[in-house]
């Protein structure tokens, strides 16, 4: 078995990739190992950069197209559109970037060959995150923008966060192949709205391959080499980290002085400890092992670390005995949203949270403690970067771990301010203090707010303003991105303040509805403000349902509590007694339906005569439905909270 496969085989292996590994293998794509010899890439031959875009705008086609161009991988050989960077099955199906994935290319011009690091990055809202920490690696990046819809949302954000850095940016107009693309008018919104010279747009088809070869010419000629120096002690900038059953953790680096090789013994500024170098390579796309990394180089470095927290993004590593300064850290990931999972069968608990660990290992961003409740047992509580990156999550789980879970519905982190002057950050709707209880301690109640942008044509405009003002939205503002010949081609982007609470429900849905699935949407955390919040539960018979709770902004209590009763009584089936579904703030019931009993029959059977057996029958059975609903508890069926807190 040559060392690439069994590389790619010792992946196979790995849970967490084995579905995609399965989509992945039947590409045959890769070209197999080239043998490399690192030492010949000088800094001023390297080129490290991104792609970075709106969701869809075409990066991965982009990366695909330059790693067959430099005969990386092999040209796809039907008109099929099949990733190599996008991994993950979740990934295929929902035909979205959610892992930043890295490849090393190699170019010639004019007789010299370039080493090409690409960081191919995620589009959504929800991994801006790693979006700015695949950026710390690079030089440049190529701002990719879809000729046909324009700039967008994330368009502007991930040119600021390029921007903030420093880096080059190569203006791309892709999708030239399509009839609704409009490259003038394009060009003519990027210029106003980054201030791009038109003249240094390049225009491609990452489909068709149609000006592409530019792009790499431009790699190499814009985008300026790493400043590294082979001389200096070394020093490797962590920026991802993948996990491997057998390996255990393996860092991706960006060396940034000196050179590291097999063997060498490293320490890490951040935790202190100390490894030994067991396998250094790059990602070509698939870990190929190398003799070492030379300055400037992107690569991957296995070093039996065996916890994923002993990776810790944004660490320096240096070679022991030869300390150096720490580079400047990383802002570790925020969850934004959270949100309950439980196993459908409580005795799969211990195999779900086998799970659910071995899961974050491969997503860092995932935050993760236990968790019980009444009503569904032992479970866990997860953070979530937004509210895809759990529906992701959570897809992932059942794909790759064939779990069969219970979700609850999300939450966002609350602020509780004590009298005393602490404070608790509470994601966990249970642990939502009482505040009609006149003994508390609680001063008041913070909720978290983001600034929100949207862009938008003009002709929506009306209705998106709607949408904001219904979500609690506050400082309302919005300017002209383009003016168009008519409604539909002028846009807007609206700005606004908001509850983070407002977006993690259905806000995305009503956004694109009543679009017409034409506006884009970002955000960015704006902190905390204080807010008149009350936790709601729902009681079933009198009893509350802890996995029901959910915290309410005061104004639409009424709303919620009549939309939820409704939905409850939809979904529970009737018993043999009456069951009152009702919603509280506090102790007082601000909604209630009632499911009525499921008569069974009891006199069935009993032909004729005997009206008074029939009647005592009648009397008995009343009895028991006392007994049943002074004793019983309501049997909420699994299915019951799959109705309820799908969304
Ligand atoms: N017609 C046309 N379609 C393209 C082109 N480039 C990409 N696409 C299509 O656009 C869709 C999105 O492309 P992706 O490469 O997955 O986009 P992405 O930016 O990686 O998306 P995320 O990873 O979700 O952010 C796919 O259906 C591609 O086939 C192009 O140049 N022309």
């Amino acid at each position: 078995m040559n060392i690439l496969w069994q590389n790619v085989y010792l992946r196979a292996l790995r849970p967490s990739n084995y579905s995609a590994f399965r989509t992945f293998s039947t590409s045959s794509r890769f070209n197999g190992p080239r043998s490399l010899r690192m030492e010949e890439f000088a800094p001023d031959v390297i080129r490290n950069f991104s792609i970075i875009a709106h969701i869809d705008h075409g990066k991965s086609t982009l990366a695909d197209r330059l790693l067959e161009l430099t005969k990386t991988i092999k040209k796809k050989e039907t008109g099929k559109n099949e990733q190599v960077l996008d991994k993950l099955k979740v990934e295929r199906e929902r035909g979205i970037t959610v892992k930043a994935q890295t490849a090393s290319m190699v170019h010639s011009i004019n007789g010299k060959s370039h080493l090409l690091n690409l960081i191919d990055t995620p589009g959504h809202v929800d991994f801006a995150w790693e979006v700015s920490r695949s950026l710390a690696a690079c030089q440049g990046a190529l701002l990719l923008v879809d000729a046909s819809q324009g700039v967008q949302a994330q368009s502007i954000s991930v040119f600021h966060i390029a921007k903030e850095r420093g880096l080059t940016i190569i203006p791309v107009l892709n999708k030239i192949d399509l009839p609704a693309a409009q490259p003038e008018l394009i060009a003519a919104q990027m210029q106003s709205t980054f201030g791009i010279n038109p003249a240094e747009i390049l225009s491609i088809s990452a489909k068709t391959g149609k000006g592409v070869e530019a792009v790499l010419q431009a790699v190499i000629d814009r985008i300026p080499s790493p400043q590294s120096k082979s001389n200096a002690p070394a020093k490797a900038f962590l920026f991802d980290s993948l996990y491997d059953r057998y390996r255990g953790v393996i860092s991706l680096v960006n060396i940034q002085d000196g050179i590291l090789r097999k063997g060498d013994k490293i320490a890490s500024c951040h935790t202190r400890k100390r490894y030994e170098i067991a396998e250094i390579g790059i990602m070509y796309p698939e870990e190929v092992p190398t003799d070492m990394l030379c300055p400037g180089q992107v690569g991957y470095i296995a070093c039996n670390m065996k916890e994923s927290s002993e990776a810790h993004i944004g660490d320096t590593l240096h070679r022991v005995g030869e300390p150096v300064p720490p580079m400047p850290g990383f802002k570790p990931s925020k969850a934004m949203v959270y949100a309950g999972i439980f196993p459908v069968d409580s005795s799969d608990f211990p195999k779900l949270e086998e799970s659910i660990k071995r899961l974050t290992l491969t997503d860092r961003s995932v935050t993760f403690q236990r968790e019980s409740s009444s009503a569904l047992g032992q479970g866990t509580r997860l953070g979530f970067l937004g509210t895809l990156h759990m529906d992701v999550f959570r897809q992932r789980l059942e794909d790759e771990y064939d779990a069969n879970i219970i979700i609850t519905a999300p939450t966002v982190p609350y602020k509780v301010l004590y009298r005393d002057g602490t404070e608790k950050s509470i994601s966990n709707p249970t642990e939502f203090p009482d505040m009609s209880d006149s003994t508390t301690k609680v001063r008041e109640i913070q909720e978290p707010i983001v600034k929100a942008s949207i862009i938008v044509p003009e002709e929506y405009f009306g209705d998106m303003m709607e949408l904001c003002y219904s979500r609690r939205a506050e400082e309302l503002d919005h300017r002209y991105l383009d003016t168009g010949s008519d409604a539909s081609s002028s846009r807007v982007i609206l700005t606004c303040v908001m509850p983070l609470s407002e977006i993690v429900t259905d806000f995305f849905d009503q956004l694109k509805s009543r679009s017409s699935g034409f506006a884009s949407f970002d955000y960015e955390d704006a902190g905390y403000q204080k807010s008149d919040l009350a936790k709601m539960v729902f009681l079933l018979n009198g009893k509350p349902v802890d996995a029901l709770a959910l915290i309410v902004h005061r104004s639409a209590q009424d709303t919620i509590s009549r939309t939820w009763v409704k939905k409850l009584h939809k979904v529970i089936p009737r018993q043999l007694f009456e069951v009152p579904i009702q919603a509280a703030i506090g102790k007082k019931v601000i909604a209630r339906e009632t499911l009525s009993a499921n008569r069974a029959d009891v006199t069935a059977g009993l032909y004729g005569g005997h009206y008074e057996r029939k009647l005592k029958h009648l009397e008995n059975q009343k009895e028991g439905k006392k007994r049943l609903k002074r004793i019983g508890t309501v049997d909420l069926p699994q299915e019951a909270f799959f109705d309820i807190l799908k969304r």
